[in-house]
């Protein structure tokens, strides 16, 4: 029922303490918006489900982080599965500089698909899946880096499904975007949503209640109040959760 389960989770980064008591579950195939103010941690935190913090030097933590059941901190962890299985899409749309084709292609063949058929076929469906398909088919061999930024993030979403996650983490995907570009990416979240579990930090709380079933709001790194979004935003348990939402702080 739940794709993740996080449970006492704390985060330091050196002797700093960024991430303090976190426990949240997620269930399969919904959307889980996380707001709050710049720097309350939302992003170390996204960054934390498919170990991307790994890398950084003095990053330290507690507690465990379940994917379907197994804690993705396990030594025995396959960390290229577990990003297989845990895709990101990031701010700024980030395509590789190569031909839009190839930007789909990439992610099969480092997973070692060589089919030449078969990865045509998953480029089409990805395309197709991230709602660019039209725009680009008659120019598949052209450089991604030609395409429009709201184009060049559903590039960057077509690669990530390419590789069929369970889990697609977005790090304020619109946030370069602009509205029309922004409403084509909520429009696939939508659709998204169906077969993935979608978790996205937002600053825009329109967009949090456009897209979400679930919202966290996170307060310098800790959850201050989690549930369904439509609680949250219509009638907040926390006096904190209320002056965030309604524009009074951050
Ligand atoms: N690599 C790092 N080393 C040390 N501290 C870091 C590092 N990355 C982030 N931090 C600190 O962790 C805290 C949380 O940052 P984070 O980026 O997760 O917040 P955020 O809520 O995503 O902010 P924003 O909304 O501005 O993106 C901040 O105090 C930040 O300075």
């Amino acid at each position: 029922m739940y794709r993740i389960e996080v449970e006492d989770l704390n985060v330091y980064f050196d002797e700093a303490h960024i991430l303090k008591d976190i426990n949240l579950k997620i269930p399969k195939n919904t959307v889980t918006a996380l707001i709050g103010p710049s720097g309350c941690g939302k992003s170390t935190f996204i960054r934390t489900l498919n170990r991307m913090n790994d890398v950084i030097s003095g990053f330290r933590h507690e507690g465990h982080v379940y994917l379907d059941g197994k804690d993705i901190y396990d030594p025995d962890m396959d960390v290229v599965e577990l990003r297989k299985k845990v895709g990101m899409v990031f701010q700024k749309p980030n395509p590789f500089p190569k031909s839009i084709f190839e930007n789909v292609a990439y992610g099969l063949r480092v997973h070692g698909y060589d089919d030449r058929d078969f990865i045509e076929e998953r480029v089409e469906e990805s395309l197709r899946a991230a709602a660019l398909w039209d725009e680009v088919k008659d120019k598949l061999d052209k450089s991604a880096l030609g395409l429009s930024g709201g184009q060049q993030q559903r590039l960057c979403i077509a690669r990530t499904i390419a590789i069929e996650p369970e889990v697609i983490l977005m790090d304020e995907p619109c946030s370069a975007l602009d509205p029309i570009s922004t409403t084509k990416i909520e429009d696939l979240i939508h659709k998204l949503k169906n077969d993935y579990t979608i978790i996205i930090v937002t600053h825009n709380m329109q967009q949090a209640t456009r897209v979400s079933k679930y919202t966290a709001f996170f307060l310098h790194g800790e959850i201050v109040e989690s549930g369904l979004t439509e609680q949250i935003f219509i009638e907040p348990r926390d006096k904190r959760t209320e002056d965030y939402i309604t524009g009074r702080f951050g």
